[in-house]
């Protein structure tokens, strides 16, 4: 793990945008949420990566940056871009390796921009995992990576999606689903658990989160009928942690606590697998949906979409959770300030 040493960034440093996978639809949704700017009350931000991705899907003012310093000056009259790898020729939907490569580079890039208080925090449009598993990239995910670089285990760091009408964190992440029973323990839960309620407080500015938590097995196992892991792990990990004053509720049969009104007893659901969360949320807010990683000493979000190499180059992808992801990273920033831990 590498050092986690941290530097705040200043009141007025702008936000890294890292164009993701050069043939996905990141540079569009970037661009188009620099046009949208005013209109939508976004923060200053510059992108990073190869300016040719943004060329080849957009006609608009582009300031090439040296440094982030001059993102502000340059923000209200182009899209400032920071210049970061080189993705050879670019098409839209034919992901390459040297545009994997540039993926890479460019969120490496915007973490360290984060780490040193250059940026105000980091955006990561989609990137391709099989693409970027080709060239190296060891971890499951962008949430992995960067937690890694913030010297966060990635037990402690929590992928959060977060939408208008709903939060969801799986507990586990990017594993088969075979896998799923055997990666749940207590512990990780229990860690997952606290994070939560932690970035909930620190990042949302909700002082005293409530979380629920879901079964695994079909009706929550059914008293152990349908399995046993409600009873040998989820329900020990929710009970130690409501004796510790957690406000908590669960294991909860998961096909009936999405639905509009329960979803108002909680801030957010735990969920034990990649889709279980990923399914409700995608299905009530995929256009205004957040990726949010919790416990990190840096503000990183993502929109909860992937590349869609299908629609790339095409003009018609939809910059609305690129957009709530920018303003999610500003609105962390100032809860950020604000928070007495
Ligand atoms: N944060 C990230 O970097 C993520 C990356 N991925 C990666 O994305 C790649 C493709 O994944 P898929 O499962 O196909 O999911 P996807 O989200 O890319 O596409 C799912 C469907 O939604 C549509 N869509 C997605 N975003 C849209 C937008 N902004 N506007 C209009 N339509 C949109 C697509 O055209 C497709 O029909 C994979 O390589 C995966 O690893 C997937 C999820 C998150
Ligand atoms: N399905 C969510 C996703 O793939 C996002 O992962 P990450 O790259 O943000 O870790």
């Amino acid at each position: 793990m590498r050092s986690s040493n941290i530097t705040e960034p200043s009141p007025l440093a702008p936000f890294a945008v890292s164009l993701g996978d050069p043939a996905g639809i990141g540079p569009e949704i970037v661009a188009k949420s620099w046009v949208m700017r005013d209109a939508r009350g976004l923060p200053p931000f510059f992108a990073v990566g190869d300016v040719a991705a943004l060329r080849a899907v957009w006609l608009g003012p582009i300031a090439m940056i040296s440094a982030p310093e001059e993102a502000a000056a340059a923000f209200g009259s182009a899209l400032p871009c920071l210049q970061v790898g080189q993705a050879g020729e670019i098409v839209p939907g034919a992901p390459s390796v040297e545009g994997a490569r540039t993926a890479f580079e460019s969120l490496e890039a915007s973490v360290g921009l984060a780490r040193s208080g250059s940026a105000a925090g980091i955006v990561t449009a989609p990137v391709g995992k099989e693409q970027l598993y080709g060239v190296g990239f060891t971890h499951p995910g962008q949430t992995e990576f960067v937690a890694e670089r913030c010297g966060v285990s990635p037990h402690n760091a929590v992928m959060m999606l977060a939408g208008p009408s709903l939060k969801v964190v799986p507990v586990t992440i990017h594993i088969p689903l075979s896998e799923v029973p055997m990666a749940l323990t207590i512990d990780l839960i229990r860690a997952r658990a606290i994070t939560t309620v932690k970035g909930l407080q620190r990042n949302f500015g909700i002082p005293r989160p409530r979380l629920a938590v879901a079964g695994l097995n079909p009706h929550a196992g059914e008293g152990g009928a349908l399995g046993r892991e409600e009873i040998d792990i989820i329900r020990p990990a929710v009970e130690s942690l409501r004796e510790e004053g957690y406000d908590i509720v669960g294991p909860l049969a998961a096909d009936g606590m999405f639905h509009a009104r329960a979803r108002e007893a909680y801030d957010a659901a735990l969920c034990m697998y990649h889709d279980q969360a990923l399914i409700p949320i995608k299905t009530l807010n995929f256009d205004d949906g957040v990726n949010i990683t919790l416990g990190l000493p840096i503000i990183r979000t993502s929109p909860d979409h992937g590349t869609a190499f299908g629609i790339a180059g095409t003009d018609s992808a939809n910059p609305g959770a690129m957009i709530a992801a920018l303003r999610m990273a500003a609105d962390a920033a100032r809860a950020r300030a604000a928070y007495v831990g």
